[in-house]
């Protein structure tokens, strides 16, 4: 008997590591590519994310990005808000407030980012290296997330080349998010509130802790996600939810403010394009697994956005079949 045990009180169960995967290993041998899609199968079923390594995006590039993000952010207000909306379908997108429901603490900037060159025009022009570096940092992440969903949809049984056109061709929207560092009076405050993402994988950085998850099975418990350096951050949205019917569960998340430094974060929702409709795979339906939700697209999501944030939690709880 423990001593703990032996005190009467049930010794807590030790707080579970986040999965770390090493997405190298993907593109060695078949046994290798096997173990690897298992591994990035059990962590999105049971954890909802996981930490990926070995993705081949440079340091560098990693850094850039932050670097451009911070800088965009350190600049004065009338420079920001010449990007300023309230207009959730502009394009490019400045904005402070908590208008969102979510936003308590948080400045963020949000815009497309695949395929490059549609958007990169709209993109700040300062600080002068913000194009040059975030937009190389966004087609790295979009290559990494055609990697990551093949290996998700072998993993889900759907084949690697499920998808694969209109994954090509889908939504990247980036949001570069900046939080102060708490205060006497912030501290323990949520800079972003508990909020799910709309597509199917989000690939996010942080330049220090502050994000927090909820996996599916811990009962309203927040684990904050660790800085590993050179590792990405990677969770399930809730159009992936949809499209494996349930099998897989959109990540609920956080933002809380760092006591020791304020914060930047780039995440990155990759989804279908703008106006094509996710379905639960037809190979994922059947008797015993009936179809679970409603089909939607990003357009729909939008939709929802103004009039049901408050209501649901997530997004994809608006769209279940009863
Ligand atoms: O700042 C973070 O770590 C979270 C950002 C986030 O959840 C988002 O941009 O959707
Ligand atoms: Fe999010």
């Amino acid at each position: 008997m423990s001593s703990q045990q032996k005190g009467g009180e049930a010794p807590l169960p030790p707080a579970r590591p986040l999965p770390v995967v090493n997405l190298g290993r993907l593109s060695m041998d078949t046994a290798s590519r096997a173990l690897s899609v298992q591994d990035i199968a059990l962590a999105c079923r049971e954890r909802g994310c996981f930490e990926v390594v070995n993705h081949g995006i440079s340091s560098s590039c990693m850094k850039g990005a932050l670097e451009a993000a911070s800088e965009f952010f350190k600049q004065p207000t009338e420079h920001k808000e010449e990007f300023a909306s309230d207009d959730i379908r502009q394009p490019i997108r400045y904005d402070t407030s908590s208008r969102d429901g979510i936003s308590m603490f948080r400045s963020f900037l949000k815009h497309y980012a695949n395929p490059l060159h549609d958007w990169i025009q709209l993109w700040p022009t300062q600080p002068p290296a913000y194009r040059e570096r975030m937009g190389e940092y966004a087609v790295e992440l979009q290559r990494v997330s055609i990697r990551l969903m093949e290996a998700i949809l072998q993993g889900l049984g759907l084949g690697p080349s499920y998808l694969q056109e209109k994954l090509q061709g889908g939504v990247q929207l980036m949001a570069l998010n900046s939080y102060p560092q708490s205060s006497a009076e912030t501290v323990d405050k949520v800079g972003l509130a508990s909020h799910s993402d709309y597509g199917f994988l989000t690939i996010l950085l942080q330049s220090s802790p502050g994000l927090e998850v909820m996996h599916h099975d811990d009962n309203d418990a927040w684990t904050p996600v660790p800085v590993i350096p050179g590792a990405l951050h990677v969770h399930v949205g809730d159009h992936l939810e949809v499209l494996s019917n349930g099998r897989l569960k959109s990540l609920v998340h956080r933002a809380v403010l760092n006591p020791d430094e304020s914060r930047v974060s780039i995440s990155s929702i990759h989804g279908l394009s703008m106006d094509e409709e996710v379905h639960c795979a037809e190979g994922l339906v059947d008797k015993k697994h009936p179809k679970m939700y409603r089909g939607s697209s990003f357009q729909d999501f939008l939709n929802f956005l103004p009039a049901n944030a408050n209501k649901y939690k997530r997004f994809v709880e608006s769209l279940r079949i009863e």
